[in-house]
């Protein structure tokens, strides 16, 4: 397992790369000119590695800068031999893009896009460049044919799934949330790239939602662009704006993984009572297992001791391995206060296994302590059925709720995210009324407000768990095969099973448990929260990468010592 395979990147919104190009071209690192022909380059480069044989090429160019990089990319592919057709638009397009399209004129005509000069099906690959990160509403017409022809609606999507290669992302996708612009009919005939080629940092619609499965192989081209990234730049406060003398923008982490060299040595350093004392609540005789499972991984990551905390007429079934586990009796919230009194507990997990009335019963007392805590299953269940679910939460707390129970705490924020996406027509609002009407017209004012401020236009799972923690004042770790994790000024950390190895086995029955185990042993450690759950999604993935197809989820905890040995500590 290379260390590699843990390094954090940064991912940018689109509003973020528009803004490192305007910076790179304004400090004179290149011109816009230059950066289109590295793009383009770039793009030609890739292709010809996995068609090494001059092929046909068919390049759908679209209005924009993504076009302007479509006709580099015929212009290097003619010059490397390829047989290529160019598809395009009748209109003038940007400076830099105008260019590109004349040096093609001189090479080859320009025939019209559209879904009928595309059945004819005579390429052997078919470049995407009819939009990028410039798409700020959903497609129309023609141009809604063609990309929707490239989706299959011809009925043949695995056709152009196996031979098209998408600039950006595919066309369509709004890559600041990973979903199709245009509402959920259109996904139907959403293109499915065989590759897709960036430039400089993934953008967050790679990585989130749709994104990985409409992108196929993402490659992350560099062009030069050169800009102070946020790990050469001296310490920042997560979320803080900054105008170092980068490009400015607000400095948001929205990095992929998280292990550090910073978190590899802490992982590695100290002595056992240095290492904190993780107390696991239990549930009631017969659910012991999950809590189990939640207290070994938590002793697997390195916390000093861990307690298990069962009613006490459930202890008996916990005298089983693992033998270093503590066992001590917790019934009311008066036992848990008590317990609590003892200041070496450094946190504390409650809900695997726990019984939702339970949970409910021990939340206030241990809300109260404000101890460093991670809440999960039964406790999230509690939480989202007190009068005021948010009261009492605080900032060492982490939530980790998967969709269905996050949808319980935040049924608001979870519905826009689900729902249609703005701008809305006439008909979609004579459908609904009331507070749904008027949730959706603010909404649709703030797509607008976002366009004119260049942010992405479609609310996103990054704006929905931001806008949650913000809220909830505490870290929410939202599970998924992208596992999006944010703290309460808004810093967004972003695991995507898809971005490295995927490992789609971690979907397994009681891999929540072990997660939050992980978690709350970090957290006993000394980590602070909003590390702990990035650093803790990080490590059980790599558990999962590490054992394989087969998992269930009382291997991965015992996977931990291979991981830490494959980091090399
Ligand atoms: N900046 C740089 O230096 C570099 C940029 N690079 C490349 O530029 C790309 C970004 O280019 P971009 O901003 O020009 O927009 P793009 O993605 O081509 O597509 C949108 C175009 O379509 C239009 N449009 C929008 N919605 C529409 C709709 N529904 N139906 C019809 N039209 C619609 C919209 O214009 P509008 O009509 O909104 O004025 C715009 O013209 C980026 O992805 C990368 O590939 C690289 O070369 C590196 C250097
Ligand atoms: N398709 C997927 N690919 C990779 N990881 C996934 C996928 N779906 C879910 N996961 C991860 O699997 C774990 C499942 O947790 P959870 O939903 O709580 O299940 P359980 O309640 O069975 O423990 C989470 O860490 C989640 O991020
Ligand atoms: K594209």
């Amino acid at each position: 397992m290379g260390s590699d395979m843990f390094g954090s990147r940064e991912i940018l919104t689109s509003a973020q790369i528009r803004a490192v190009e305007r910076w790179a071209m304004d400090s004179g690192i290149a011109s816009g000119l230059e950066l289109m022909e590295r793009a383009g380059a770039a793009v030609a480069g890739e292709i010809r590695l996995r068609w090494p044989k001059p092929a046909r090429a068919c390049v759908m160019c679209g209005p924009g800068n993504n076009g302007g990089d479509g006709y580099v990319v015929a212009r290097l592919l003619n010059e490397a031999g390829w047989q290529v057709r160019v598809l395009g638009m009748d209109n003038t397009p940007p400076p830099d893009a105008a260019v590109m399209k004349r040096r093609w004129l001189e090479i080859g005509p320009v025939e019209a896009l559209n879904e009928g000069v595309l059945r004819r099906k005579s390429a052997d690959v078919y470049v995407d460049a009819i939009s990028g990160t410039g798409l700020t509403r959903p497609l129309e017409g023609e141009l809604l044919e063609t990309v929707g022809y490239l989706g299959g609606s011809g009925g043949d999507w695995g056709f152009f799934s196996k031979r098209l290669v998408a600039i950006d992302g595919p066309s369509g996708l709004c890559l600041d949330s990973g979903r199709m612009l245009g509402g959920s009919a259109d996904t139907l005939f959403s293109p499915r790239a065989a590759l897709t080629v960036t430039f400089d940092s993934p953008r967050v619609g790679h990585v989130l939602a749709q994104g990985p499965e409409l992108c196929g192989e993402l490659v992350v081209a560099d062009i030069g662009l050169n800009w102070p990234r946020m790990g050469r730049n001296p310490p920042l406060h997560p979320g803080q704006v900054t105008r170092v003398s980068g490009p400015s923008f607000a400095r948001e982490s929205h990095d992929l993984f998280a292990i550090r060299p910073e978190d590899l040595a802490k992982l590695s350093d100290g002595h056992k009572f240095s290492h904190g004392h993780a107390l696991v609540v239990a549930g009631g005789a017969g659910q012991g297992g999950a809590a189990r499972l939640s207290a070994r991984a938590a002793l697997r990551v390195g916390a000093g001791l861990v307690t298990i905390a069962p009613p006490q007429d459930a202890l008996i079934e916990h005298a089983l391995p693992p033998d270093a586990l503590m066992r001590r009796a917790v019934d009311t919230a008066d036992d848990l206060a008590r317990r609590l009194e003892d200041r070496r507990i450094t946190a504390v997990l409650l809900g695997p296994g726990c019984g939702v009335e339970r949970a409910k019963a021990l939340l206030p007392a241990l809300l109260e302590t404000r101890r460093p805590c991670v809440l999960d299953a039964d406790a999230l269940t509690a939480l989202s059925q007190r009068k005021a679910p948010l009261e009492g939460l605080h900032s060492h707390l982490v939530l980790t709720p998967h969709m269905g129970e996050f949808a319980r705490i935040f049924p608001d924020i979870a519905a826009k995210l689900a729902g249609p996406q703005p701008p809305f027509d006439q008909h979609t609002l004579g459908q609904v009324k009331g507070e749904e009407m008027a949730r959706m017209l603010a909404q649709d004012a703030e797509y607008r407000a976002a366009l004119a401020a260049e942010r992405g236009p479609l609310y996103s799972k990054l704006d929905a768990v931001r806008d949650a923690a913000r809220r909830a004042g505490c870290v929410i770790l939202l599970k998924g095969p992208d596992t999006v994790i944010a703290d309460a000024n808004g810093t967004v950390h972003v695991h995507a099973a898809s971005y490295d190895a995927a490992a789609p086995w971690l979907a397994t029955a009681g891999s929540g448990d072990v997660l939050a185990g992980i978690i709350a042993g970090l957290m006993a450690r000394g980590w602070p929260a909003f590390r702990a759950a990035t650093l803790g999604a990080a490590l059980h993935a790599a558990a999962a990468r590490s054992f394989g197809p087969g998992l269930i989820a009382d291997d991965l905890p015992d996977q931990l010592p291979a991981v830490f040995r494959g980091l090399g500590l």
